[in-house]
């Protein structure tokens, strides 16, 4: 028996990423195969004719699932009764960029979504930030949505997630799927700290795996920096697994599918003393459709030392966008 059609508004969907989430979405990936998918794709004016020409492809796929595809420039249009936002209409960055140099471009985004959202997305709404930087934009968004609830708004580290835990697996000669409990903390940048101390690859601890020479000379910078190295082996950043992140991202946290433990872009309750109202990414698991932080997690030096380093640039980034005026009044 199908279940009702599920709203999904991809933003950018004339873009590279848009391009590679569209097609897995309306063929079931985001979830499930039980559950049809009514598409809005949003877009400025100059991205629209890309988006049309995407929905049209959609359309040429006689997908099962589809219940049908809008595109539209208006984003009281575009997010009117959603109840899942990918917002991923951002400028990348290019080679020699930090992502943090798309702050105040890409940061003007994502307050009138985040307001767009507040006023007309349907009750149970989630939200995925994935433009750069995607935290900061997150908090952008949920700030300018008093409305909805703030554990609503997340922000896109599944790839840097799903990085480590290719890096770890391939360092130990293990399947990704024998490595269990890994979490990346902070900021989707380079000051990101992929965790290895709570995690085991075929129920062995890692930590008695490896060493903390290989973590901080090998292992954290290549998580780290996967972005930039992609971008200059490629010529571009990241698109086929930005997509695939951002479908294990909302999948396992709307169907809360297999997933034992992962890391997302959360807004802090303060948890590990982790200012309240960040998006900061944690250890996370799907609990009834949300994340919840795994708690309790003890912290050695090494751990508490880098996340600390990747909360503090989280604090300069929403001072820099406070300053920049891209928060509202009174959520300051
Ligand atoms: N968080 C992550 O892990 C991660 C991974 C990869 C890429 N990204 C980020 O995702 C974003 C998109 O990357 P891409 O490769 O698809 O870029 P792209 O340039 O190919 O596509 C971006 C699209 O967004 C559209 N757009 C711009 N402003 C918009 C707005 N206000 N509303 C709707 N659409 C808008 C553009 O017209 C364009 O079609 C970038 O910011 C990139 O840095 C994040
Ligand atoms: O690195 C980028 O700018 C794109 C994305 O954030 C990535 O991590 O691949």
């Amino acid at each position: 028996m199908l279940r009702q059609p599920v709203n999904v508004t991809v933003t950018g969907a004339g873009g590279q990423i848009g391009y590679a989430l569209l097609f897995r979405i309306a063929a079931g990936a985001l979830l499930g195969p039980m559950t049809p998918i009514r598409l809005t794709l949003l877009e400025i004016p100059q991205g629209l004719k890309a988006a049309q020409g995407t929905a049209l492809e959609l359309e040429d796929c006689a997908f099962s699932l589809l219940r049908g595809v809008s595109v539209t420039d208006d984003p009281a249009v575009a997010f009117d009764g959603v109840n899942i936002a990918l917002l991923v209409g951002s400028r990348p960055r290019g080679p020699g960029m930090e992502r943090a140099d798309l702050l105040e471009a890409n940061g003007r985004i994502f307050g009138p979504q985040g307001a767009a959202i507040n006023a007309g997305a349907a009750d149970d709404v989630r939200v995925l930030v994935v433009g750069n930087p995607a935290n900061t934009n997150a908090l952008i968004a949920a700030a300018h949505a008093p409305d909805v609830p703030s554990d609503r708004f997340t922000a896109m580290t599944r790839l840097d997630h799903n990085r480590a835990v290719g890096q770890l697996a391939n360092h130990l000669d293990v399947a990704v799927g024998a490595i269990h409990g890994l979490t990346v903390w902070g900021n989707h940048s380079a000051s990101q700290y992929p965790d290895v101390f709570h995690a085991t690859a075929e129920g062995r601890a890692v930590r008695d795996l490896v060493d903390e020479q290989w973590l901080a000379e090998t292992f954290i910078p290549r998580v780290a920096r996967r972005g930039s190295e992609i971008i200059a082996v490629r010529g571009g950043s990241s698109v086929g697994s930005a997509a695939n992140a951002a479908i294990d991202h909302v999948g396992d946290w709307v169907t809360g599918r297999g997933v034992d433990w992962t890391s997302a872009g959360v807004v802090s309750d303060g948890s590990y003393d982790v200012p309240l109202g960040l998006v900061c990414s944690f250890p996370v698991r799907s609990v009834d459709g949300n994340w919840r932080i795994v708690s309790g997690l003890q912290l050695n030096e090494f751990s508490r030392n880098r996340i600390e380093a990747s909360v503090a640039e989280l604090v300069e980034e929403r001072d820099a966008v406070r300053a920049l005026g891209l928060l509202p009044l009174g959520r300051r």
